[in-house]
Order: structure tokens, then C-alpha cells, then sequence
């Protein structure tokens, strides 16, 4: 029988929330600490943990059939393969920064000096773009303490509270790229292998539209139902059951996470009370 093998990192940034989204598509993994291969146990996926770094590689020659990785690694690599999904998680940035005091005049202020990166593929196409010349020193990690140790007159990392950056007494100058956590595949899946990553998929969608929507339950008295209609966007139509309590309903509709909000004054002027804002676990449309 045909099975995938997807690569996820095996620790660090990406690992947890990776095994999160298997787990929230109902794959069951047997997650031992030191395995560097498991298989889930009801879908025919083997999961492969692996450096980040080498992931994109192992798609592109089919080791891996699909993986999760950031965007700004695929950036860096430029490998051949196929993003499918952006799953929404692992949100940063690649940034160019300086040390603060620095009275930063624009992107020519690196001419002719020393940037410390471990992305130096992606700094070296946002320079040539920008027409500067500037000497890329890689290193693999602490990318933010070259300035204070003498090493580079600027950085270019990832960023994503910030918090990094001001600890070291530096501030953000140019934005290089955004980035965030994707589902990538191999571009010669066999039709078999297809037809498994389109389970997986439906599956993702469905967990990926549950979060982004909420369930919304409301007390109504029967007189105001229409007018509390009338504001609630919802999949086709409220379902509107009544209370034990004679002339009062319940009004049920699913919203947008930042829908709600918007409407909440109005559902209470229109007459709605006790509302319960519930998450939704999957969304089948
Ligand atoms: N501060 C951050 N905020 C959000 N996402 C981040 C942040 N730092 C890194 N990431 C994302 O997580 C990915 C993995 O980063 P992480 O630092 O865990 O691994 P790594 O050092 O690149 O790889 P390895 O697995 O080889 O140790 C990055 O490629 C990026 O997409
Ligand atoms: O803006 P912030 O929220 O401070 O995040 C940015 C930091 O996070 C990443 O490092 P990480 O913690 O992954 O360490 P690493 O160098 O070991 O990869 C990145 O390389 C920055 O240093
Ligand atoms: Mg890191």
C-alpha cells in the first residue's frame, strides 16, 4: 500500500506545533523523544524528524514526499519544490538591523560593510537588488551579537517579538521578507501519493477554517430574532431554537474570530443576551 513520509523538524521552532497540526487532523503519532522515524498509527504517513536546514533537500529528492518548513528557509535554499499550504503558525520576519544609535540613512548605509547572517543567499539577492555592495559573513546562530563583538556593522535575522534585537541594543532598518510555517511536497508525487496528501488536506482545511471561525450562541426574545438576524453572518442561516422559558430563543450562527467584535454593541442593542462565544474544532463546508 502507498504511504507519505513527511519531514518535520525534529526540535526546535517548528517542531511542536507541526506534531499539533498532525495530531488536530486525527494522525496518531508515536512521538518517542529519540525516534528519528515513527508511523502514525491509523493514516499511512511515516513522520521523518529532521534538522530544518536539510529539509527542503530531502522534498526535492524525494526522501521526504512532503514536509513543514518556513518560508524564509525556502527562500535561502531555493529548492525544487512545490509549497501547498500556508498553515499560519511560525509568523517572523527577516529583517536587516543596526545598533540603535546608528542615524541610519537607507539600505546604501551597508555599502562596503560587514552584514553577519545566516541567510546569506536571501541577503545577497535583496542586496544586488538594492545595488549594494556589502561583505556577507555567515554565521550559524547568536546572529545578533556580531555588532557588539566587533564581528559586522549590521545583522540579518530573523524577527519576530523583537525582544532579540532590543536586547542587544540593536533596531530594525529594512525588511527583507515574511515568513511563516508551510506544507511543502515533492513535485513527483505518485498518484497514489496524491490522493493521500488530498485526505490530508481536507483534513487541514477543515482545522484551519475551525480556527479561524467561532461558534456564537445567544439568548433572544422571540419579538427581536429578525433584528438579531439581520446582523449575524453565517454559514446559511442562524439556527433559531426555542427556550424553556415561554417568548425567548436561542440563536445560533458561526462568525468570523474578528467579526464578532465588530458586532457585539449592536447584538446587544438589538436585544441578545448570554452570549457564549465557542471555538470550533473543524469546519466541513
Ligand atoms: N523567532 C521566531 N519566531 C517565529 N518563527 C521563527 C523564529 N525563529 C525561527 N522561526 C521559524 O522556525 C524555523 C526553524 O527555526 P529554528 O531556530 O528552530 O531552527 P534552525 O536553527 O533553523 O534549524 P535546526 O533544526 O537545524 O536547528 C525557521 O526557519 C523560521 O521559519
Ligand atoms: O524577535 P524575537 O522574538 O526575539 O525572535 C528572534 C530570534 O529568534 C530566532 O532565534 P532562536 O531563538 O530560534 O535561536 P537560534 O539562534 O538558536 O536558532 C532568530 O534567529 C532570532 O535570534
Ligand atoms: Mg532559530
Amino acid at each position: 500500500m502507498s504511504k507519505l513520509k513527511i519531514a518535520v523538524q525534529k526540535s526546535g521552532r517548528l517542531n511542536d506545533e507541526s506534531i499539533d497540526l498532525l495530531k488536530s487532523c486525527g494522525i496518531h503519532i508515536d512521538n518517542g523523544k529519540d525516534q528519528l522515524k515513527a508511523s502514525a498509527s491509523n493514516f499511512p504517513l511515516d513522520v521523518l524528524y529532521l534538522r530544518n536546514g536539510d529539509i527542503p533537500q530531502y522534498v526535492e529528492d524525494g526522501v521526504a514526499d512532503i514536509a513543514i518548513v518556513g518560508e524564509n528557509l525556502l527562500e535561502e535554499t531555493e529548492n525544487d519544490i512545490e509549497t501547498v499550504r500556508q498553515l499560519g503558525f511560525s509568523k517572523c520576519k527577516l529583517s536587516l538591523a543596526v545598533p540603535k544609535e546608528v542615524d541610519y540613512p537607507g539600505v546604501e548605509f551597508f555599502e562596503g560593510k560587514k552584514i553577519a547572517t545566516s541567510y546569506p543567499n536571501t541577503l545577497k539577492k535583496f542586496l544586488a537588488k538594492n545595488k549594494v555592495n556589502a561583505d556577507i559573513h555567515v554565521i550559524k546562530g547568536s546572529v545578533e551579537i556580531a555588532p557588539n563583538i566587533g564581528l559586522a556593522e549590521g545583522i540579518c535575522d530573523l524577527v519576530s517579538s523583537g525582544s532579540t534585537l532590543f536586547k542587544n541594543g540593536l533596531k530594525e532598518t529594512d525588511l527583507i521578507l515574511k515568513s511563516q510555517a508551510v506544507l511543502v511536497k515533492n513535485k513527483n508525487l505518485t498518484v497514489e501519493q496524491e490522493e493521500l496528501l488530498d485526505t490530508l488536506l481536507f483534513r487541514l482545511d477543515a482545522v484551519q477554517k475551525g480556527k479561524k471561525s467561532k461558534y456564537a450562541l445567544m439568548n433572544v426574545p422571540n419579538d427581536k430574532i429578525e433584528q438579531v438576524i439581520q446582523l449575524l453572518p453565517g454559514m446559511r442561516s442562524p439556527t433559531v431554537l426555542p427556550l424553556a422559558e415561554e417568548g425567548w430563543s436561542s440563536v445560533h450562527t458561526v462568525i468570523g474570530e474578528g467579526e464578532f467584535w465588530e458586532i457585539i454593541d449592536q447584538l446587544k442593542a438589538a436585544g441578545a443576551e448570554g452570549i457564549l462565544i465557542v471555538p470550533i474544532e473543524k469546519m466541513v463546508l
